[in-house]
């Protein structure tokens, strides 16, 4: 069967960033824009609105510099507007040399927002096109509100295109712009078109307001649209747009007939830088790429996995460079202590596995997370064993927090049995520990694992003493591990699963 190529441009950098509260530096473009084009392989990526901010005008420049060293120019896009010359020039200052250039798509929106009639937009926009044709620079056309035009004003559309279909144009984008569109409309109105302008290249830009952006990429797809617009974890204006990740999962599950050139292996990778530089962290359960999508919680799933993969579907971890992981609370039963167990190597009789077991679920009633490196400690506790040695143990420390100073901390630490005593200055408490910490395992030549995240949760009320459950992600010789503290204070309740962690290592 021959497969249907169907072109990814990536948003992230131009929609994503319209997400409220996200800003990316110049430098962050520039490490997103290589990293989506040469190990995602997205086609295209649409890097910034033209006339934006000097900010933006030295990232444009900084990515198309790079870009045309490497060949890549070509992917390389902006969003520019109806506006003569300005943002033309804009985008030529920049070194860019494709415009996705923003009209209007319906006619509510050129009535009300433009007060313009169809001809006097149509010439204004040949006028943008020509003075792009003349200096080299590659134009796509965006029909801003197309969703609504098709459903109010198709006649205008189809006058648009008629126009459109006269003019040196690339592409027509579509975007769903208040994401609005059904699976169903996204199927008619791409099929309209795809019919009745079979020379035209169609993208098709998703919105999520309703949920339907995935869906609606699939339709729009099966009726014929040749690109579509993603972004990474689905930033973008409102409630996003159509999520990289999980378009590209779809595609391979579903559509069989389409191909797409991005490797999947990259799109966890990319999701986490997006999620850092973005500050928005990822729902734990938001497909592909969310904390918890490959955790079976329920002991019968657990079970079901060694019995012939029962629970297991098509979207394998692995085809995404993770791992499947078994939850431990209340809801686990011997087959999730089991397998963490195995993780880290700890063989348990039967007898023993089922008392294990039962205080996993005690402790996940008293809504206490339970991670794997807590079970040596419940082993050692419900057994009356020696399953925890301490190796290393934080005997003493004094931290100091003062106005205009440099938080320090001063630590006495044992390891096996020698003593240790340093002190560091750092951005605060913890930071200063684990500074004075790092100084102790250097003196003794040892690396302490890269601290990957760390959450903190206070259970609602408003006390301030009450509990504070602090988990700590570690990454140490390519594994990735988790442990908790609990402390009335934050700081402490953080060193309490640094030493855990201390006590992880081999
Ligand atoms: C700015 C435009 C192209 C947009 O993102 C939309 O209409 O969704």
């Amino acid at each position: 069967m021959k497969r249907r190529y169907i072109e990814i441009m990536d948003t992230t950098l131009r929609d994503g960033e319209q997400t409220s509260g996200v800003s990316f530096s110049a430098s962050e473009k520039l490490a997103l824009a290589q990293l989506l084009l040469t190990e995602v392989k997205v086609d295209r990526v649409e890097i910034a609105s033209a006339r934006v901010s000097a900010g933006e005008l030295e990232a444009v420049q900084q990515i198309t510099r790079w870009a045309a060293s490497v060949g890549l120019l070509e992917k390389i896009e902006v969003l520019t507007f109806v506006d003569g010359n300005a943002s033309l020039d804009w985008m030529q200052a920049a070194g860019a040399r494709v415009m996705n250039l923003l009209t209007k798509g319906s006619l509510n929106h050129l009535t009300h927002q433009l007060k313009k009639t169809p001809d006097e937009h149509f010439a204004e926009i040949k006028q943008v096109i020509s003075e792009a044709g003349k200096v080299g620079v590659q134009a796509n056309v965006y029909l801003e509100d197309w969703s609504n035009g098709m459903r109010n004003s198709p006649d205008y559309v189809f006058q648009f295109l008629d126009f459109l279909q006269t003019q040196p144009i690339r592409r027509v984008l579509l975007p769903d712009t208040l994401g609005i569109l059904t699976p169903s409309e996204s199927y008619t109105f791409v099929l309209q078109l795809v019919s009745r302008y079979p020379g035209l290249h169609f993208d098709f830009h998703a919105h999520n307001d309703y949920d339907l952006s995935i869906a609606n990429v699939m339709e729009a797809i099966r009726a014929g649209a040749h690109g579509i617009h993603l972004t990474v974890n689905g930033l973008g204006e409102r409630a996003g747009n159509a999520p990289l990740a999980s378009a590209i999962a779809v595609l391979r599950d579903f559509m069989p007939d389409i191909r797409t050139g991005v490797v999947e292996k990259s799109l966890y990778t990319v999701s986490k830088i997006v999620e850092t530089f973005s500050g928005l962290r990822i729902p734990d359960n938001k497909p592909v790429v969310g904390d918890n999508v490959f955790t079976q919680t329920a002991g019968i799933h657990a079970d079901g996995d060694k019995k012939n993969n029962l629970y297991f579907n098509a979207l394998l971890p692995e085809r995404f460079g993770r791992k499947r992981s078994y939850a431990l609370g209340k809801m686990s039963g011997k087959a999730n202590i089991d397998n963490n167990l195995r993780e880290l190597g700890i063989q348990l009789s039967e007898d023993d596995l089922k008392k294990v077991t039962q205080r996993v679920i005690e402790l996940g009633d008293q809504k206490e997370a339970v991670t794997r490196e807590d079970l040596p400690y419940i082993i050692a506790d419900v057994l009356n064993t020696n399953a925890v040695t301490s190796c290393v143990e934080v005997l003493n420390y004094v931290l100091t927090h003062s106005k205009d100073l440099k938080p320090s901390a001063t630590l006495r630490v044992r390891i096996a049995d020698e003593q240790f005593e340093e002190n560091a200055q750092g951005d605060g408490q913890y930071d200063a520990f684990m500074n004075a910490l790092k100084k102790v395992y250097s003196k003794k030549k040892l690396t302490l694992p890269i601290l990957t995240d760390y959450a903190v949760r206070i259970p609602t009320g408003g006390r301030t003493d009450a509990l504070c459950e602090t988990i700590i992600t570690w990454k140490y010789n390519n594994r990735e591990f988790k442990t908790r503290g609990l402390d009335s204070d934050q700081t402490v309740s953080a060193i309490k699963a640094t030493q855990k962690m201390l006590n992880t290592l081999d």
